[in-house]
């Protein structure tokens, strides 16, 4: 379709779109879809591995391995997502098709997290996790088919909206498109957890997860529903053909040409169609090969929607004014990212340049690498704090007295807080299986010769016989008052629950009603309270948003700017599938090495990323940078050169000739060395 003239700005974008400030309309629906679609995508995301755990009922291992694999699967599925676009349906209408998809997925989840429909005994509790567990699979099967598979066709939708003369307006454009990806990943991560942490519930009242998967599917809607609204304006290219088959095939004859270079006669202007075809396949694969290593960076970034997300739910939350929910540290990472690219771009980088030390793509990314070794050093050493609290907790209380000398307890906790936690005592043994960051459990032991009624504003925890003890409650953090009661009498007692603790509370057998009944009952912490600030985690994801910009965004562009200009597609898809490999690697490694420690798996990871970023940095330095664009002119000159020349000029049907004997010459030769074999 031929460009519009703008009187203002020239040449104006394709399609119907008006042009606002020199912008066609149409990319502003474009825009505010994958906003809304990043929104969908990252608040799902922030919340899932603990969906996994809390609701699931999963443990840490298999929580962080089905998260991973999702991740995977979103990374894979773009291969598909281009090839239906440029093959068969076209980017506009795989889009629309697969955003269908997607939304369905997303409202899969949030009703699989209704935790009322299996619930028929009504005690807040799912009674057939089997429905949850299908339903919850088959929704992250279709999101993550469609958040992958539309992801390589959104932007380049949004970059066929300008013309040819738009440069500057699509360089823009992409760099709009890039906040609004971390705009709409900012806003979600946020939001997301805070409504996770909302009780919700027809019979009973539960965490509000279903909310927190309900809100993305909205937005998943409203996304699908502001791109139709941008339908007539937009410029929707025709699909050109399988562009991963292209390649396939290109590959194919170029062998074929190679194979058969001095068995057929080949035209001058054949020749240099032959050779820039090769040229272009070689910078791919120059490129391709040097993303070998490439995915050992993702193993490590990807981990912060998993295992950093669990290490924040044994930590402490409490930002004075403002309680931070353990997925919501991941915001950190797009609020740096935020901050990080203009600091880098119009500081760090120019500063280095005005030193006079180049600092090439690659070598970006090989320090954008061990930064993200750095984090999990980091991670590490945050861990080993975490382990260190715990540890206390299991010399500091073995042993438990009344007070009054009437009843022993032997406790042997096992366990971190926040986690299963197996409280043994010489009496009854008791499984606690702790099922948010914001709950916390306590019991009673009645010391008196009287029964006793313990309640709250909210909650009654029923009568504890003389000499005898309740079952764990659970209640929420922060200051709880008790009412003691014995028939008509009463009194308060009132106390402070941290993150992640766990109390045994002695009411002494002195304790006379009506009075203040503070000093009269004795708190022993049975878990202590999360003592390591959830601050701690700052450093870590400083240095893996640190290493995400030298690393991905410079991958980027390296990964632009050296391809050919009919490849650059493949090369994303390529990018996008080391992202793939990486979460891939969380599995294998996490499933073959099965470490104890969670610090030492932290700095195993961390000891791979340095060992792969050594063969990176000396693949780094046999590469030759190239330009493209000037290689292409070059060879195109020539081609036009011969071109002119009628003699050697070929026709459609000489060409075509051509490539068919080779690829006939390449059968015989496959034929020839089988037949050796
Ligand atoms: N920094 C990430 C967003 C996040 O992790 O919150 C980013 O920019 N990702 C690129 C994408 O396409 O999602």
């Amino acid at each position: 379709m031929a460009d519009k003239e703008d009187p203002k700005n020239g040449k104006m974008g394709k399609g119907k779109s008006k042009v606002v400030c020199g912008y066609p309309l149409s990319i502003f629906f474009i825009v505010v879809n994958e906003f809304c679609e990043r929104f969908s995508y990252y608040g799902m995301r922030a919340v899932l591995v603990l969906y996994f755990k809390y609701f699931l009922r999963w443990d840490d291992d298999l929580a962080t391995s089905i998260y991973h694999t999702f991740v995977a699967l979103c990374y894979l599925t773009p291969i598909l997502g281009a090839i239906v676009a440029d093959s068969w349906l076209g980017k506009f209408k795989t889009i629309i098709y697969l955003s269908i998809v997607y939304a369905v997925g997303q409202v899969a989840m949030a009703v699989s997290a209704i935790h009322d429909i299996t619930d028929s005994d009504r005690d807040g509790t799912p009674d057939s996790m089997t429905f949850h567990i299908v339903l919850s699979m088959v929704g992250l099967f279709l999101i993550a088919l469609g958040t992958g598979g539309i992801k390589p066709c959104v932007a380049a939708f949004g970059g066929d909206q300008f013309g040819e003369h738009q440069d500057r307006q699509r360089r823009t454009f992409f760099s709009v498109f890039y906040l609004c990806i971390n705009g709409g990943s900012l806003l979600s991560t946020i939001i997301t957890p805070v409504l996770r942490a909302q009780e919700c519930g027809i019979y009973s009242k539960q965490k509000c997860y279903s909310l927190a998967f309900g809100v993305p599917a909205a937005l998943m809607v409203v996304a699908l529903v502001v791109f139709i609204i941008g339908s007539g304006m937009y410029y929707k290219a025709e699909p050109q053909g399988n562009i991963m088959l292209d390649v396939c095939k290109c590959i194919g004859v170029s062998l074929a040409y190679t194979i058969c270079i001095n068995t057929f006669y080949i035209t001058a202007y054949q020749q240099w169609l032959k050779k820039l075809l090769i040229a272009q396949i070689k910078m791919v694969l120059k490129v391709l090969f040097l993303y070998i290593p490439l995915p050992m960076f993702w193993t490590l970034f990807d981990q912060k929607g998993s295992r950093w997300t669990l290490q924040a739910t044994t930590m402490d939350g409490n930002f004075g004014a403002l309680v931070i929910q353990p997925d919501q540290m991941q915001t950190v990472n797009p609020i740096l990212i935020l901050t990080l690219v203009p600091i880098m771009d119009s500081l760090i980088y120019p500063l280095i340049k005005k030193c006079g030390l180049n600092f090439t793509p690659l070598k970006r990314m090989t320090v954008g690498m061990l930064l993200a070794a750095i984090a999990f050093v980091c991670a590490a050493l945050v861990q080993i704090q975490i382990d260190v609290s715990t540890k206390q907790l299991l010399h500091s209380s073995p042993y438990i007295l009344s007070g009054q000398g009437f009843i022993y307890f032997k406790l042997t906790i096992k366990g971190k807080a926040n986690s299963d936690t197996e409280i043994v005592e010489n009496q009854a043994i008791t499984f606690v299986g702790f099922t948010d960051y914001f709950l916390v459990y306590f019991r009673f032991v009645n010391g008196m010769k009287t029964a006793v009624n313990v309640s709250t504003a909210a909650a009654d925890f029923g009568l504890i016989e003389p000499f005898y003890y309740s079952n764990y409650s659970q209640i929420k953090n922060g200051k709880a008052t008790f009412t003691l009661r014995s028939g008509s009498q009463s009194c308060e007692y009132s106390t402070n629950f941290g993150f992640g603790s766990s109390y045994t509370f002695f009411i002494h057998s002195t304790l006379v009603f009506g009075s203040n009944c503070q000093d009269s009952v004795t708190a022993v912490e049975d878990i202590k309270p999360n003592s390591v600030h959830m601050a701690l985690q700052i450093p870590q994801y400083f240095f893996i948003t640190a290493g995400e910009v030298m690393f991905s965004v410079t991958g980027l562009e390296f990964s632009y700017s050296q391809a050919p200009s009919n490849m650059k597609a493949v090369l994303q898809a390529g990018w996008l599938f080391t992202v793939a490999i990486g979460n891939f690697i969380v599995l294998i490694v996490a499933e073959l090495a099965k470490i104890p420690k969670q610090w030492a798996e932290y700095v195993l990871f961390a000891s791979l990323l340095v060992a792969v970023c050594v063969i990176f940095s000396i693949m780094a330095y046999f590469y030759t940078y190239i330009d493209p664009t000037e290689i292409e002119a070059q060879f195109k000159k020539k081609i036009n050169e011969d071109d002119e020349d009628d003699k050697s000029k070929p026709g459609k049907a000489e060409v075509e000739m051509v490539k068919r004997d080779s690829i006939k010459c390449h059968d015989e030769y496959d034929k020839a060395t089988q037949t050796k074999m």
